[in-house]
């Protein structure tokens, strides 16, 4: 029975979320041209702004998820936080508004690949150096959010973009603010928690960065202490970033190691 109401969930979640196709218009303003992705939350598109001849990224909140609060909820929270940042590395939300029962924004479309298919499909490979420059890369944009008091929640490999040699952070569905009204102000222990997962998340996407040129001997996984051989300020930038030791409790701080292990 249960397996049953599973699979009809399965069906209908297949049926209501069925991507626009290409060509369809948008609101009498903007052409699909593609689907980029398909989140648990989100229909992500690029297309074409039919005012400006130029292209856009048009996410659309899966309508599986059109009634749910919670659905809603995330959909506000990612435009309200989208549209409060101004960095040259973050997409600029440009507009939000519903269609046909659907909510939906347009974001800056970056011209790049994601870091998961840069390292996965392009087979892409970053020496010790260069993963330390492209961390200090996301740092500058993690400076910037914690700044404005806002912690992303999600950095992963799928959500950074690069084009150009520059790094760009996307997807903000579960960024918080630290000091929103939405959620109240938060306590000193909580705002540090939070703070140190986005750290933790750095030193997870830093690994696979540092992995991309590893060659398993033999089928036996060890720790990334063990397989990966790598430069003592490295592995110590590395140890706190993953709280092993002594955790980082500000962006300055990991900057200084930064910069020491690449001097
Ligand atoms: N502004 C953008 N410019 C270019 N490509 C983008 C942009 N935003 C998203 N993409 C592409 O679309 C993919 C999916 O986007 P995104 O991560 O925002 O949504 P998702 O993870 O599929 O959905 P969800 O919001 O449910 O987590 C990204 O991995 C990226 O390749």
């Amino acid at each position: 029975m249960i397996a049953l109401l599973h699979r009809l969930k399965k069906t209908y979640h297949l049926l209501v979320d069925r991507p626009y196709p290409t060509q369809a218009i948008v609101a009498d303003r903007y052409k699909i041209l593609k689907t980029l992705g398909m989140g648990s939350f989100g229909i992500t598109y690029l297309c074409e702004d039919l005012t400006s001849g130029t292209n856009c990224v048009l996410k659309q909140m899966r309508p599986s998820k059109n009634k749910s609060k919670s659905g809603q909820q995330l959909y506000h929270n990612e435009i309200s936080i989208l549209g409060s940042l101004y960095h040259p590395c973050i997409p600029k939300l440009y507009h939000h508004f519903p269609y046909e029962n659907h909510l939906f924004y347009t974001m800056e479309f970056i011209d790049g690949s994601n870091l998961e298919d840069v390292l996965f499909a392009e087979h892409s490979k970053f020496k010790e150096k260069d993963a330390l420059l492209l961390l200090k890369q996301i740092l500058d944009i993690i400076e910037y959010l914690h700044f404005e008091n806002i912690v992303h929640n999600d950095i992963r490999i799928p959500n950074m973009m690069l084009w150009d040699e520059n790094l760009y952070l996307i997807d903000f569905g579960l960024a918080s603010k630290l000091d929103g009204h939405e959620n109240g102000a938060k306590g000193t222990r909580e705002r540090m928690e939070l703070i140190q997962d986005d750290f933790y998340d750095l030193g997870d996407v830093l690994l696979y960065l540092l992995y991309s040129f590893y060659v398993p001997l033999d089928r036996k996984s060890r720790p990334w202490t063990e397989e990966l051989t790598l430069q003592p300020s490295t592995k110590h930038i590395l140890e706190r970033l993953l709280a092993i030791k002594d955790p980082y409790e500000n962006t300055s701080d990991i900057r200084k190691d930064l910069d020491q292990a690449l001097s």
